[in-house]
């Protein structure tokens, strides 16, 4: 019994041993599977070269199996059989499967040049990535130098633009920007008559005769585009608008064909909110800020005037009742072009903007086929602004006027008849006549038609002064238009070839006031001795229309004068009745001709006028046409008239002074800085007051005679034998029409002038 107990024991003993090794085997294979699975390739292959042993549990638990049974101490014997069962197993194995263990050599060779490109790789990659990391430093480096150059770049043209428009000041051009209209809501926007923008430049694309589109490009100071806004426009003016406050005049215009943006530019559109406010709004919204700004060194008065051009008569729009007709004269001695019209001080925007409604409210307006709310006036908003400069006395005036054209329309497609096609033809003759003189300045003539229309007149200061004025050219993108387009871009650049002259400051020291004063008083005691009855030898004909002052005890001289040359131009031709001349004209820029003989035949026609300068039409008599009580004394209130006295005195002249109370002021006048300023036969301005006489004979006209450039202020400037010369000049007399060879009829008195000897001169 008790050995048997023995047995059991130790049979039980190696039991548990069993156990023991075949727990330790499992977890050998758990281990195993694990890093086989982990694929761990390389060190299962290894993992499997130390563990072959137990690679195969089952065999080695087999083999450990066979021996159950055996006694305890047995066991570490049991376990190296085991191990040599496996090696055995091993030396089997390698025996048997050489192929195996070949093809774990090669897949170790295998991996082993896995390892090696994989590590080349590696280190081929850092490369990359420290070179990447140097090249993008590179990049980051150049770029930031190229946006700096761009911006630089931007500087630059920006620079180049001011320069150019200080060259453009400085030779008094007039600067033109060019706005496209976007289409507007409803219409369809398939094509567009532009085919491309640039800064300056603008490309319309042409229809040509053989259906083949052709392009056209036009070069302007500024293009904006239909997505540009009012406060894009405004920003590039803005400069302009300043130089008010520093004394300079200045004149913005809009001009284009009707339903081109104009009122839109200058106003705004019908409701206005901040965003959409146009450049009248902006601009003395700027000038009160400026003033704020300036308070304690300039103290400025600013005042306003509203006027439109209505059918060729001036109203005022800042009276309600606002139908009195008024005159326009470049001449007043208030520096006001319309004296007549109000005059309201202004001391922020909002008054200002109250005012401007007011005005708007009484300005014409009517519905066409081409823009439900066309103005059928020009209209014109002046700023008056004067200052004081408290350190250096000082005084500087200036004004600055804000011009919404009428638009040129074709009345065939604006389809106006009655009311609205009298406006129509009113518009256009007076844009006919704005063409006349922008062809003449650009021409350099001597002669300026200023007077043909009330619209010229008005503009005479600023386009024939030294103002600095800017015009603003809408065009329409529609293509059924592109033919107008072409036309008012030609017209436009023509605009912008026009030399003024550079425009000069109004201001004027205390020193040069009193001494102007004190000439002016001189001047004028010598005029009253001048005047004295032996000296007067045929003033018989019509004293009035001297305008002489008999109350006047020191006469005194004007200082603003009428360019003589102005007075001229009344041309008609024989083989046309005035009625039909009035009515017929081209307008520049709308490429229209229109012929009107009576008010119910209209014919109008395209007619491709991109010589502007022709003038196709002299219409030149057109004005006194309608106003046939003119007199050269109701064109010329306030001349300082001269009188051409033949015989002995030949070549006297009287200067005396108008009617009016024309102080000499000693304070250039804002709106007519150059109004002590004549225009020679030669087309130069000169200076003086008693040597604005017409020459009888045409002088040889020195090179720059021409050269409207070629102008002084200064009335020191004047040179005795200039005078003296001038002296010898007849002094027009009141007008007389005059046939001549051509069969033309030539008003005297104008630049077809009686001459001593009773021939008049003509003038091209
Ligand atoms: N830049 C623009 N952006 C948006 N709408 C515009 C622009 N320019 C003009 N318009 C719109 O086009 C229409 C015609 O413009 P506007 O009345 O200013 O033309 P106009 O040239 O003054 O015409 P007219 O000579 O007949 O008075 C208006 O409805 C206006 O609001």
């Amino acid at each position: 019994m008790q050995p048997l107990l023995v047995d059991i024991k130790n049979e039980t003993r190696v039991f548990a041993n069993l156990q023991i090794v075949e727990s330790l085997l499992i977890k050998v294979i758990q281990e195993y599977e694990c890093r086989a699975a982990n694929q761990h390739l390389v060190n299962c292959i290894g993992d499997l070269k130390g563990t072959d042993l137990f690679s195969r549990p089952e065999k080695t638990s087999t083999s450990t199996r066979v021996k159950m049974g055996e006694e305890e101490p047995n066991l570490l014997k049991v376990t190296e059989e085991v191990s040599s069962v496996v090696r055995n197993d091993d030396c089997v194995a390698e025996q048997f499967q050489p192929g195996t263990k070949i093809s774990i050599e090669l897949q170790q060779k295998h991996i082993q040049e896995l390892r090696n490109s994989l590590s080349s790789v590696k280190s081929g990659m850092e490369q990359l990535r420290i070179q990447y990391s140097e090249d993008f430093t590179k990049i980051g480096r150049q770029l930031y130098i190229l946006s700096n150059a761009a911006s630089g770049y931007h500087k630059v043209l920006e620079d180049n633009r001011k320069l150019y428009n200080q060259i453009q000041d400085l030779k008094g051009n007039i600067r033109v920007y060019c706005r496209v209209r976007p289409f507007l809501p409803g219409q369809a926007n398939s094509s567009s008559s532009v085919a491309g923008m640039e800064e300056r430049t603008i490309t319309i694309i042409t229809p040509t005769k053989y259906g083949k589109d052709g392009s056209k490009s036009f070069t302007f100071n500024k293009v904006f585009g239909p997505a540009a806004t009012q406060e894009e426009v405004f920003s590039d003016m803005q400069p302009l608008i300043r130089s008010v406050l520093d004394g300079f005049n200045v004149c913005i215009f809009a001009y284009g064909q009707t339903g081109s943006g104009k009122t839109y530019t200058m106003s705004g559109p019908n409701v206005l909110s901040e965003k959409s406010v146009g450049v009248n709004y902006r601009a003395l919204n700027d000038l009160f800020n400026l003033q704020a700004q300036r308070k304690g060194t300039i103290n400025y008065e600013i005042s306003v005037q509203m006027i439109e051009i209505y059918n060729e008569q001036v109203r005022d729009l800042l009276q309600d009742s606002g139908n009195r007709k008024l005159e326009i004269r470049n001449t007043s001695q208030k520096g006001l072009a319309v004296p007549d019209a109000s005059i309201v001080p202004v001391t922020s925007t909002s008054d200002v903007a109250e005012l401007m409604n007011q005005g708007q409210k009484n300005r014409v307006v009517g519905s066409t086929a081409i823009n439900d709310r066309s103005s059928r006036s020009h209209s014109c908003l002046t700023v008056h602004v004067q200052g004081h400069d408290l350190t250096s006395g000082t005084i500087l005036r200036a004004c600055m006027h804000l011009v919404d054209l009428a638009g040129s329309e074709r009345v065939d497609k604006s389809e106006v008849v009655g009311d609205r096609l009298k406006e129509a033809l009113y518009i256009n003759k007076s844009l006919s006549a704005l063409g006349d003189v922008i062809a003449s300045l650009a021409q350099k003539n001597s002669h300026v038609p200023y007077r043909n229309s009330k619209l010229t007149q008005l503009l005479q200061d600023s386009l024939g002064g030294q103002a600095k004025t800017l015009m603003f050219v809408h065009i329409s993108p529609e293509p059924d238009v592109v033919n107008e387009t072409i036309s008012t871009l030609k017209f436009a650049e023509r605009v912008a070839s026009v030399e003024l002259g550079a425009a000069k400051a109004n201001k004027e020291g205390g020193e040069v006031r009193e001494l102007k004063e004190q000439i002016a008083w001189l001047k004028a005691a010598l005029v009253k001795k001048e005047g004295e009855p032996e000296n007067i030898q045929s003033t018989q004909s019509s004293p009035n229309i001297y305008g002489i002052n008999k109350g006047n005890a020191t006469p005194v001289f004007r200082k603003n004068r009428q360019p003589m040359e102005d007075v001229g131009n009344l041309e008609v031709r024989n083989n046309a009745t005035p009625t039909q001349k009035a009515l017929k004209f081209d307008i520049p820029g709308s490429g229209i001709l229109v012929e009107h003989n009576s008010p119910n035949s209209v014919k109008n026609c395209w007619v491709d006028n991109a010589a502007v300068g022709d003038n196709q039409f002299e219409n030149s008599n057109s004005v006194r046409e309608q106003e046939p009580n003119l007199t050269t004394h109701t064109l010329l209130p306030n001349l300082f008239y001269q009188r051409y006295t033949p015989g002995p005195q030949r070549g006297r002249v009287e200067s005396i002074p108008s009617q009016e109370s024309d102080e000499f002021n000693g304070v250039t006048n804002s709106c007519s800085s150059d109004q002590d300023m004549v225009m020679s036969s030669s087309g130069r301005k000169v200076v003086g007051i008693t040597n604005g006489g017409v020459s009888n004979k045409k002088k040889p006209r020195a090179k720059n005679d021409n050269n409207m450039t070629t102008r002084s202020t200064n009335p020191t400037c004047k040179s005795p034998p200039q005078s003296q010369k001038r002296l010898q000049t007849p002094v027009r007399s009141s007008v007389q029409k005059t046939p001549t060879k051509n069969g033309k009829q030539l008003l005297s008195g104008t630049d077809g002038r009686r001459t001593p000897s009773g021939k008049t001169n003509t003038v091209k």
